[in-house]
C-alpha cells in the first residue's frame, strides 16, 4: 500500500476542509471571536459527551429485579407485596393508606354480617321456639336446634340493619358496576367474611349454603381511584374524607361492640367453628386473648369519624386479587436507591390458577425472567378447607402446589424462597388446644408446640424441594407472619439481599 502525501492541493479539494478553513482575509478581532465560539462549542460538545457517558454508566448500573409471588388464595401474597412497598417506598405507602379505609370498612362490615348471618341461620333451624335460648352456654353437647335467639340479640340484629346498606355502598365504591360476581351479596347462611374465615376441615361435613362472594380487585389502580372518591390525592389526615360509610359505622359502634362481645354470640361462633380471628383484621391476635389489636377489638378507633388507617391496619386489610399484575417501584432510599423492583402478584384461588394458567408452559414465558419466586404456604391451614372448594384441605393444597412449583423444569434455575406463613395463627391455634397430630398424622407424638410444628413443616417442605427440583438448588425457608411489621422487615431485607446477590452473580458482575 502506497501512502499519498497530503499536499495543499489535496486539502483544498476536500470540501469539508475548505468549508472549515478560516477566511483568508480574517481580521485579528474576527479571529478572536471565532476562537471563542469554537471554545464554547467544544465545551458544549464535551458536556454532551460526558452526559452520554454518565447515562450509559447508569444504565449499566441500573438494577431491575423481578420477583414472583405464588401461593394459594389468602396465603399472604398481596400482604407481602404491601410489606415491600412499606419498607422500600414508605412515602408512597403512607400516601395510599387513606385509600384502604374503604377496604377496612368493608372487612369490618362483613365480619359483622358473618355473625348476623350465623345467628339468622340458627334462628331458621330453631324447631322449638318456646325453649329458652340457651340452657347452658358452656355445654358443647347442646343441640343448636334448641337454641332460640335472646331478645337483646334480635334487637341488635335490627339495629345493625343499616350496615347492609353500607356494604352495598362500599362494594359500589370499590368494584366497577360490571363486576357481577363481586357484587352478589350472600345473605342468609353464608359464614364467610370475604370468603376467608377459618372454615374447619371436615370431609364429611355437609356443604352449608355458601356463596363465595368475596370482593376482589382487578389489576391496576382503578379501585384506588374509586376508593379515593376523587381523582386527586385523598389527603393525609382522614379528616377531609369523612364519608357516609364511616358515619354509619360510627353511629352503630356501640351495637357492634355489644354484638362482638356478647358471650352467647361467642359461644355460637365457637360451636359453628366460625373463626373470625383467622380472617381480616386479626393479624397478630392471640386466639386466647382476643383483646389484642384487631379491627373488631379496636372499634373505638376504627369507627371514629376521623379514622385514618395505620400501617398495621393496611397490612391486615383483605382484598382478593384477580388476574396477574406487575407492581413496579424504585427504591426510595438506602444503598439500593434507584433499583427498580417489579413484583408480580397473582390471584391464588383455584379458578384463578386455572384461568391464568399458573404453571403450564403457557404461563412460563410470562415469568421466565423472574429473579426469584416467593412461595407462601399458610401452615395454620392444616384444619381448614379452601373457601372455593370445601372438599380440599388447605395444607394439602399448599403442599401440592409447592411440589408443582419445585418440579417445574422451566423454572429449574429460578431461586425459590419459601414463606411458611401465618405462624402467628398457628401458634394461637396450637396454644388454644387444637392438636396438630389429629390432622397431620405423620406429626406423630411430637409435642404440640408451635416451634416444633414449624420445624416439622420446614423439614417436610425442604425435602420436597430437594427431591423435586430438576437440578439441585439452595433452599431458602422462613417461618413468617407477614402482617407483623417487626419480624417481616428483617426477613424481607434478607430476601432482598439474597435476590440481588444472585442477580449480580447471574449477570457476572460479581
Ligand atoms: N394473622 C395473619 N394474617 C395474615 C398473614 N398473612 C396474611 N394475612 C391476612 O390474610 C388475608 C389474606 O392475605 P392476602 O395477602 O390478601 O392473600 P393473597 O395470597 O394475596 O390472596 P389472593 O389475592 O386471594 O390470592 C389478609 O387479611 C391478610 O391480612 C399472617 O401471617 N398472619
Ligand atoms: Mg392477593
Amino acid at each position: 500500500m502506497t501512502s499519498v502525501p497530503v499536499t495543499r492541493d489535496r486539502v483544498d479539494r476536500d470540501p469539508l476542509s475548505a468549508a472549515l478553513r478560516p477566511p483568508i482575509d480574517e481580521t485579528d478581532e474576527e479571529k478572536a471571536s471565532r476562537l471563542a465560539e469554537e471554545d464554547a462549542a467544544k465545551r458544549v460538545s464535551h458536556a454532551i459527551d460526558e452526559a452520554i457517558r454518565i447515562e450509559k454508566q447508569q444504565r449499566k448500573k441500573h438494577k431491575l429485579v423481578r420477583l414472583l409471588l405464588l401461593g394459594q388464595s389468602e396465603s399472604g401474597k398481596s400482604t407481602t407485596l404491601r410489606q415491600f412497598q412499606r419498607l422500600y417506598t414508605p412515602n408512597a405507602f403512607r400516601e395510599e393508606r387513606i385509600l384502604w379505609r374503604a377496604v377496612i370498612q368493608l372487612n369490618i362490615v362483613r365480619s359483622i354480617h358473618t355473625i348476623l348471618d350465623t345467628l339468622t341461620d340458627i334462628r331458621r333451624r330453631d324447631v322449638y321456639p318456646s325453649s329458652p335460648y340457651t340452657s347452658d352456654p358452656d355445654s358443647d353437647s347442646e343441640s343448636e336446634n334448641h337454641v332460640q335467639l335472646p331478645p337483646h340479640l334480635e334487637d341488635l340484629r335490627r339495629r345493625l340493619y343499616p350496615l347492609r346498606h353500607v356494604e352495598s355502598l362500599l362494594i359500589s365504591k370499590l368494584v366497577p358496576p360490571n363486576e357481577h360476581e363481586a357484587t352478589t351479596l350472600g345473605y342468609g347462611g353464608s359464614n364467610s367474611v370475604n370468603g376467608n374465615v377459618g372454615h374447619s376441615w371436615n370431609a364429611h361435613q355437609p356443604a352449608r349454603p355458601f356463596q363465595n362472594n368475596e370482593v376482589f380487585v382487578r389489576p391496576g389502580a382503578a379501585w384506588k381511584r374509586r376508593s379515593s372518591g376523587r381523582p386527586q390525592s385523598a389527603g393525609t389526615t382522614g379528616q377531609e374524607t369523612i364519608d357516609e360509610s364511616q358515619a354509619v359505622l360510627h353511629h352503630c359502634r356501640s351495637d357492634i361492640v355489644a354484638l362482638w362481645n356478647d358471650p352467647v354470640v361467642r359461644q355460637i361462633l365457637r360451636r359453628r367453628k366460625v373463626r373470625l380471628e383467622e380472617g381480616p383484621g386479626f393479624a397478630g391476635c392471640d386466639a386466647r386473648r382476643l383483646n389484642r389489636s384487631s379491627y373488631l377489638n379496636d372499634l373505638d378507633r376504627v369507627t371514629s369519624i376521623q379514622y385514618f388507617p395505620s400501617d398495621d391496619d393496611v397490612l391486615r386489610a383483605r382484598l382478593k386479587t384477580v388476574g396477574v399484575s406487575e407492581y413496579s417501584f424504585h427504591m426510595e432510599a438506602g444503598d439500593e436507591r434507584g433499583t427498580e423492583w417489579r413484583i408480580i402478584d397473582v390471584g391464588g384461588s383455584r379458578s384463578q390458577r386455572r384461568e391464568f394458567s399458573w404453571l403450564p408452559s403457557t404461563w412460563v414465558p410470562f415469568f421466565d425472567d423472574v429473579n426469584a419466586i416467593i412461595f407462601l404456604a399458610p401452615i395454620c391451614g392444616f384444619d381448614q378447607v379452601l373457601a372455593e372448594d370445601r372438599s380440599v384441605n388447605r395444607l394439602e393444597d399448599s403442599v401440592l402446589l409447592w411440589k408443582e412449583v419445585c418440579s417445574n423444569k422451566l423454572l429449574a434455575k429460578v431461586d425459590i424462597v419459601l414463606f411458611l406463613n401465618k405462624c402467628d395463627i398457628l401458634e394461637a391455634k396450637l396454644k388454644s388446644g387444637v392438636r396438630l397430630q389429629k390432622y397431620v398424622r405423620s406429626f406423630g407424638e411430637r409435642p404440640n408446640d408451635p416451634e416444633v410444628a414449624q420445624k416439622y413443616f420446614r423439614s417436610k417442605f425442604s425435602a420436597i424441594h430437594r427431591e423435586h427440583s430438576p437440578i439441585p438448588r439452595k433452599f431458602y425457608g422462613f417461618c413468617t407472619s407477614v402482617t407483623d411489621t417487626t419480624t417481616t422487615g428483617g426477613i424481607i431485607a434478607a430476601v432482598k439481599d439474597m435476590v440481588l446477590r444472585e442477580h449480580l452473580r447471574a449477570s457476572k458482575l460479581l
